[in-house]
């Protein structure tokens, strides 16, 4: 029976400075380290072995993942980093402080944002520095696919092909899998193992440095599934 790890990123500078993230290329804070060896440590002592690790392009899964597999003595195994683990594009939200954001558009306008799976955060335009078209990493994206703003269900659209296309095979192929990623790219992908309805997400939070593990059946669905707290 195929197993996968999923596991959001330790802490980040703006998870600590409750500052929207997205697509900003923040670090871990001493904290998400902490987090990240306690995540690896777990995952030794209960035995978890790994062939292939996924992140995004994003620092703060690369260097989790670098993290736990060290703990793992795993670093040589081969980690693919795909821009479509990246977390939700959060649009203009990007680099604002949270608590600011309730007080400038309400509480029950940023909750809608952060959680309705169909509500769009107010989006830049292609002029705007913190458009990915500006950053080389993201040359290979076409106009389509560089998003100016992103709510849940889109998100889940572009995990979705990396879930089906490359790690489903991997899978089925009995190889042991790890996937760190973000609040949101993660909380897209539980919503599509677990089938939850749109107001079973809207309720899902996803704490940082935690791994969650996925039992799963011959067909990829999901029999069982666990946090790994101790
Ligand atoms: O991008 C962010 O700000 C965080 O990773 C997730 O934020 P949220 O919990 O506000 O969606």
């Amino acid at each position: 029976m195929p197993d996968i790890v999923l596991l959001r990123h330790g802490e980040s500078t703006t998870n600590l400075a409750n500052v929207f993230t997205g697509w900003t290329d923040v670090d871990l804070t001493p904290q998400g380290v902490a987090e990240a060896h306690r995540a690896g440590q777990l995952l030794h002592k209960h035995g978890f072995r790994f062939d292939v690790g996924y992140t995004s392009y994003l620092k703060r899964t690369i260097k989790t993942m670098d993290i736990v597999l060290e703990e793992l003595d795993l670093l040589w195994i081969p980690v693919q980093k795909t821009w479509r683990l990246n977390e939700r594009f959060y649009g203009a939200l990007q680099g604002q402080n949270k608590a600011a954001a309730e007080a400038q558009y309400g509480a029950g306008q940023v909750l809608l944002w952060r959680r309705d799976p169909y509500a769009h955060p107010p989006a830049i335009t292609p002029a705007d520095p913190r458009y990915p078209g500006h950053d080389p990493r993201y040359q290979h994206l076409t106009d389509r696919e560089l998003p100016l703003t992103e709510n849940l269900s889109e998100t889940l659209a572009r995990v979705l092909p990396f879930w089906t296309e490359t790690v489903m095979p991997a899978l089925r192929q009995r190889q042991k899998v790890i996937v760190c990623a973000h609040g949101n790219s993660l909380r897209a992908l539980v919503q599509y193992i677990d089938k939850l309805t749109d107001e079973q997400v809207t309720q899902l939070d996803i704490v940082t440095g935690v791994p969650m593990v996925y039992q799963l059946n011959d067909n990829l669905e999901r029999v069982n599934h666990y946090l790994l707290t101790e």
